[in-house]
């Protein structure tokens, strides 16, 4: 299938929080694209650094986090090189986001009503207030509002509520793009699973991509067809979801390990493997492979030498083993 033009491109890009210790890097190397209409997830255990990698592909960096090196492009547009008055235009029209806390994410003190006109007049000075209105009825009927319930304040509405508003705050200027960091992760799981879906149904109807950031794997699987996974703040695999559970010997050990860590409903009496140890110490990365601490598979070349990203079939993984870890199968 012949591509086209990326609506993301994240290049090289490289994040440390500059601490009294030292640099701590977030994010390492990073490369990857996102296209037309394409939901990518993106996973890994916390702290590996997917927030960080959010808030830099948004320009949204606080404090002592920088970007010491690589580039984001969003549209063909270097987001770094953009005015702040160019990124403010440039945000919500073009690129948007959803974190997790809804709450934070809205104004207390203003309807819901009025916050979806707010930003659409922001952007939009030239539509007329009935224009505005108009389109907020439309985007209540997006993500399955009753109308009546723009009047409200956020703090009247349920935490799944909350959620649909920011989504279609979200969505108000047709954006090319819209980031998600954990969007369901405060929800309890049946508000979960609606969200989910209709983030699915949204996305099928309106077209735009996604990166959607999480720490579940089950969640990511059902929602993307392409999945980054992140350790310690490289990408260690990109993966498809279609074939993940068939192939599973042929992923990344850190992947496998992730993926037997879910709670399968038809296999209920297998026990649970969890991944062994804990994530590195980001000031001080082991040699070589940073996963080899906690690597069933690992051989001396995994201390040695740091994997590349190969490719195999529709896969890129960073592993030495990934080709003969399936004799080690039990
Ligand atoms: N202000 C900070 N100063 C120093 N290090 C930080 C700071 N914020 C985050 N980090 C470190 O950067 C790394 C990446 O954090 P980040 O929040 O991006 O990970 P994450 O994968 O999103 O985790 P979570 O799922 O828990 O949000 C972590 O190891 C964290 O300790």
């Amino acid at each position: 299938m012949e591509r086209q033009t990326p609506i993301l491109e994240v290049d090289h890009l490289t994040v440390v929080y500059e601490t009294a210790k030292g640099d701590v890097i977030a994010v390492r190397d990073v490369s990857f694209s996102l296209y037309p209409n394409e939901i990518m997830g993106l996973i890994g255990e916390s702290g590996s650094g997917k927030s960080t990698m959010a808030y830099a592909i948004l320009r949204m960096l606080k404090g002592a986090a920088r970007v010491v090196h690589g580039t984001v492009r969003i549209l063909g547009k270097d987001i770094y090189l953009l005015s702040p008055e160019e990124l403010r235009k440039f945000r919500w029209s073009h690129f948007s986001m959803v974190f997790q806390s809804a709450m934070n994410a809205l104004n207390p003190v203003m309807t819901v009503e009025a916050q979806v006109i707010d930003t659409l007049k922001s952007h939009r000075p030239h539509l007329t207030r009935l224009e505005a209105k108009e389109r907020a009825l439309e985007l209540c009927e997006l993500v399955r509002i009753d109308p009546r319930y723009l009047k409200s304040y956020p703090h009247e509405l349920s935490g799944g509520m909350r959620q649909r508003i920011v989504i279609a705050i979200a969505i108000a200027l047709e954006p090319s793009l819209v980031i998600m960091d954990e969007p369901t992760t405060a929800l309890d799981v049946v508000v979960q699973r609606s969200i989910m879906d209709q983030i699915r149904d949204i996305q099928m109807r309106v077209h735009f991509s996604i990166l959607f950031i999480s720490h579940d794997f089950s969640l990511v699987s059902e929602l993307a067809t392409r999945i980054a996974i992140m350790y310690a703040g490289q990408i260690v695999e990109f993966t498809d979801s279609h074939s993940l559970e068939d192939r599973m010997s042929l992923h990344h050990p850190y992947t496998e390990g992730l993926w037997n860590a879910i709670p399968k409903l038809a296999n209920r009496n297998i026990v649970i493997e969890g991944i062994p140890g804990g994530p590195p110490n980001l000031l001080k990365l082991p040699e070589g492979c940073s996963f080899h601490p906690r690597c069933r598979y690992k051989s001396e070349i995994c201390s040695a030498q740091t994997p590349e990203l190969k490719t195999y079939g529709t896969y890129e993984i960073a592993c030495h083993h990934v080709l003969d870890k399936e004799g080690h199968h039990d």
